[in-house]
Parts: C-alpha cells; sequence; structure tokens
C-alpha cells in the first residue's frame, strides 16, 4: 500500500469503538475516501450463510469464497455493500451475520484475499485519500500509512452505544456479544493494545463531534510528523 499515491488513514479498535460511524464523517471533512473493511468480512459472512456453510468451517468457508462478488462503496455520502446484484448493506448487521462473520475472519487465506483486495481498492479510488477502517489496517494492511490510530472506548461505554441503537436487545446482551466477538477476533489480531507508532484517541468520554476533532487533530499532526521527515 505504501507505494500508492492515496493517503492513508488507518482506524483500528474493537467492536463498537465508533470506528465506522467516525471514520466516515473524517473521510467527509477531508474529502477522503472511506472503505469498511469489516462490512467487506461481512458481506463474505453474509453470503457464507447464504449457501447455508458451516461458518466455523475453515474448508466450507473457502470453497465458499471462490464463487464471492462482493463490491463496496468508498464514498461515505452514498454508502453501499453488494454481493453480486444484492445489495446487502443493512442485511450484513443483522445478528446471524455478526455472529457468524468472526469464524470467516480468522481464515488466513480469507484474510490474505482481503487484504489484497482492501490494497487495490484503496489504490483505484481515485481519491487523495482513503479513512480505512478495521482490526489489523494500521499493523497488517496499512502498517506504513502515515496517520495510524487506535480508537477505544470502555466497553461498557461501548455498549451502551450499541444498545442504544438496536432495538429489541437488552444492555446485557449486547455487552455479552461485544465481548464475545473481540475475545474471539483478539485471537487473530491484536487490536486491543497500540502497535509502535499508532495513536490511541478514547472516546469514552468524548462525544461523537469530539470524537471525529480528535481524530482529525492526531491525524493532522502525524502527516505534519511524517511531512517533516
Ligand atoms: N464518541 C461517541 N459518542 C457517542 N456515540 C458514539 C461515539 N462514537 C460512536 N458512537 C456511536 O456508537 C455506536 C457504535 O459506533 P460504530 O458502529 O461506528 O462502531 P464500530 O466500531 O464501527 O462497530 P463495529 O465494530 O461493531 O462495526 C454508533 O451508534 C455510533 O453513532
Ligand atoms: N480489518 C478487519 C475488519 C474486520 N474484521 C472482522 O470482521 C468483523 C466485522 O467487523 P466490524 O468492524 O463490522 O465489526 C469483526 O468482528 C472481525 O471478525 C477483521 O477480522 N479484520
Amino acid at each position: 500500500m505504501s507505494d500508492s499515491d492515496v493517503t492513508i488513514v488507518a482506524v483500528d479498535g474493537p467492536a463498537g469503538s465508533g470506528k465506522s460511524s467516525v471514520s466516515k464523517e473524517v473521510a467527509r471533512r477531508l474529502g477522503y475516501g472511506y472503505l469498511d473493511t469489516g462490512a467487506v468480512y461481512r458481506s463474505l459472512a453474509w453470503h457464507a450463510l447464504d449457501r447455508s456453510v458451516d461458518t466455523s468451517d475453515a474448508t466450507a468457508v473457502l470453497e465458499a469464497m471462490g464463487d464471492f462478488d462482493g463490491s463496496i462503496s468508498l464514498d461515505p455520502d452514498d454508502y453501499w455493500v453488494r454481493v453480486g446484484d444484492t445489495d446487502v448493506t443493512e442485511a450484513i448487521r443483522e445478528t446471524r451475520v455478526t455472529e457468524a462473520v468472526s469464524g470467516v475472519a480468522r481464515v488466513p487465506v480469507v484474510r490474505h484475499t482481503v487484504n489484497a483486495r482492501f490494497r487495490a481498492l484503496v489504490a483505484d479510488s481515485g481519491r487523495p485519500g482513503v479513512v480505512v477502517e478495521g482490526r489489523d489496517i494500521t499493523t497488517v494492511v496499512a502498517p506504513d500509512a502515515p496517520v495510524r490510530i487506535l480508537l477505544t472506548a470502555a466497553p461498557e461505554v461501548r455498549a451502551a452505544r450499541r444498545s442504544a441503537e438496536v432495538t429489541g436487545q437488552d444492555a446485557a446482551a449486547v455487552a455479552d456479544s461485544l465481548r464475545r466477538r473481540d475475545a474471539s477476533d483478539s485471537t487473530v489480531v491484536d487490536f486491543m493494545s497500540a502497535a509502535e507508532g499508532v495513536e490511541v484517541v478514547d472516546s469514552t468520554h468524548l462525544d461523537f463531534d469530539e470524537t471525529v476533532a480528535a481524530v482529525l487533530a492526531v491525524a493532522e499532526k502525524m502527516q505534519e510528523v511524517r511531512d517533516a521527515r
């Protein structure tokens, strides 16, 4: 990714830390594209479930990947995710997909394949920069990005924010779901602590606008440091 002229703002963090909503707004403010890498893993999980594949079976997941025809918009103002001709933007947020996605994401060949896709999407974005968010963007997908941020918030705050948007699910169930997904995902990549050179933005005591401002300030500072070298 470092060969591309496109500036990358890499944002990682645990489930519900605000990566998608904050990164999308940061992309708008910077005039950048926005790449939601979790949505790509989710669309692959949706596709596997659509094929009635057992997503804990790595061989079956790989087979399902063979005819996966996914696409994603990098426009923060016109965001969509598709599998073939089917718009799955909403469907990939369903609980059944959320529960299955970690199984898909733990398959090494899957990760390798989608990472190559992420790099191509950024390089071909036609934008001066792209905010790329996920779990391993600062460490694996774009370790040389000029801006690398770990976006965190206390577990109970993340659970409260997520349960406020999920109607019909109690707060304890939401907290448990976030905890289980983080535990499972953490066995594959470390996104709970910042790698060397990665700046932490902790939004526990920040509202949404303050968090966007904090990320923009860190991005500006890191970009200046890089430019001064
Ligand atoms: N600083 C903040 N203050 C208040 N609410 C916030 C803040 N940051 C994010 N939110 C809200 O928290 C919820 C979770 O955010 P978001 O979906 O962006 O997280 P995420 O890290 O992308 O989650 P996931 O990993 O599950 O996809 C959303 O409702 C979002 O609007
Ligand atoms: N870089 C990434 C991004 C995501 N994942 C996996 O996808 C799941 C969904 O991601 P969200 O950001 O939409 O919550 C996530 O739980 C991981 O299993 C990943 O492995 N690497």
